[in-house]
């Protein structure tokens, strides 16, 4: 059975960031990560996981604006510069709060030079940060538009391409059914390459539970299928965080 993390972006924001970390391990959460953490010292977040006895599983590259901005220039012809900078601030939190995985965003890109720059900033990031686990997650263009990868099989080929052995997908389910329509076959597509997995009810991006996707058919699949990482919630609470873990197993 997989491991289940909270997104504390999303999840138990009652509570001001440090002690969402406790809130998630009182909840029955063994994981949590945080989008962009980088507005917070690095050392206060680890000090609040080790606290909690929670692993931080995931983190995004700056740049740091959940509300709207930019998500990451990986895919954007002429922002190498920028990227790079950005790629080793999020190495530097992820060694500091010993994450396991670094979610390389893409940003607003389009075409075969985009596709170029993203497979060569990929290429240098793997190599960069030969000890780091690297993702990479298609995103639908519904809730982020413009935003360069949104298409599962178009991932799957890059990581292939790369063929690095710390590159890998990241699959939430949420945009699967939103991109495609069909999280069960797109999971049976690019199943090997998944290193991680995020869930979110659709419609909605609220609790996993009803909504279009079958979750008990969608767990069983995932354990089925050997994935042994973690499941991330990453969702928009109904209400609040807590009376909506109904669906969280082992509580
Ligand atoms: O939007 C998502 O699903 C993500 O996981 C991104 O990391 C948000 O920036
Ligand atoms: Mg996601």
């Amino acid at each position: 059975m997989p491991r289940f993390a909270a997104n504390l972006t999303m999840l138990f924001t009652e509570l001001p960031m440090q002690d969402r970390f406790a809130a998630a391990a009182h909840a029955g959460f063994t994981g949590v990560e945080i989008l962009f953490p980088y507005d917070i010292a690095a050392k206060d977040l680890s000090r609040a996981a080790t606290a909690a006895g929670v692993e931080m599983v995931l983190l995004n590259t700056p740049p740091p604006n959940w509300a709207g901005g930019p998500r990451g220039f990986a895919a954007e012809p002429g922002r190498e510069e920028r990227f790079r900078h950005d790629f080793d601030r999020a190495l530097r939190f992820a060694q500091a709060l010993r994450a396991r995985h670094i979610h390389v965003m893409a940003g607003r890109a389009e075409g075969d030079a985009a596709r170029a720059v993203f497979v060569e900033n990929l290429r240098w990031a793997v190599q960069r940060a030969p000890h780091a686990s690297l993702t990479i997650e298609p995103i639908n263009r519904i809730d982020m538009p413009g935003y360069f990868l949104a298409d599962f099989d178009l991932a799957a080929a890059i990581i292939e391409e790369i063929g690095a052995p710390n590159l890998g997908l990241q699959f939430d389910a949420y945009h699967a059914q939103r991109i495609t329509g069909d999280v069960a076959g797109t999971w049976a597509r690019v199943a090997p390459h998944v290193r991680h997995v995020q869930i979110a009810g659709y419609p909605g991006r609220h609790e996993p539970v009803g909504g279009e996707i079958d979750w008990p058919a969608f767990f069983a699949m995932v354990d089925s299928s050997g994935y042994r990482g973690w499941i991330s919630a990453e969702y928009n609470p109904e209400g609040h965080t807590e009376a909506g873990l109904g669906w969280l197993p082992r509580r």
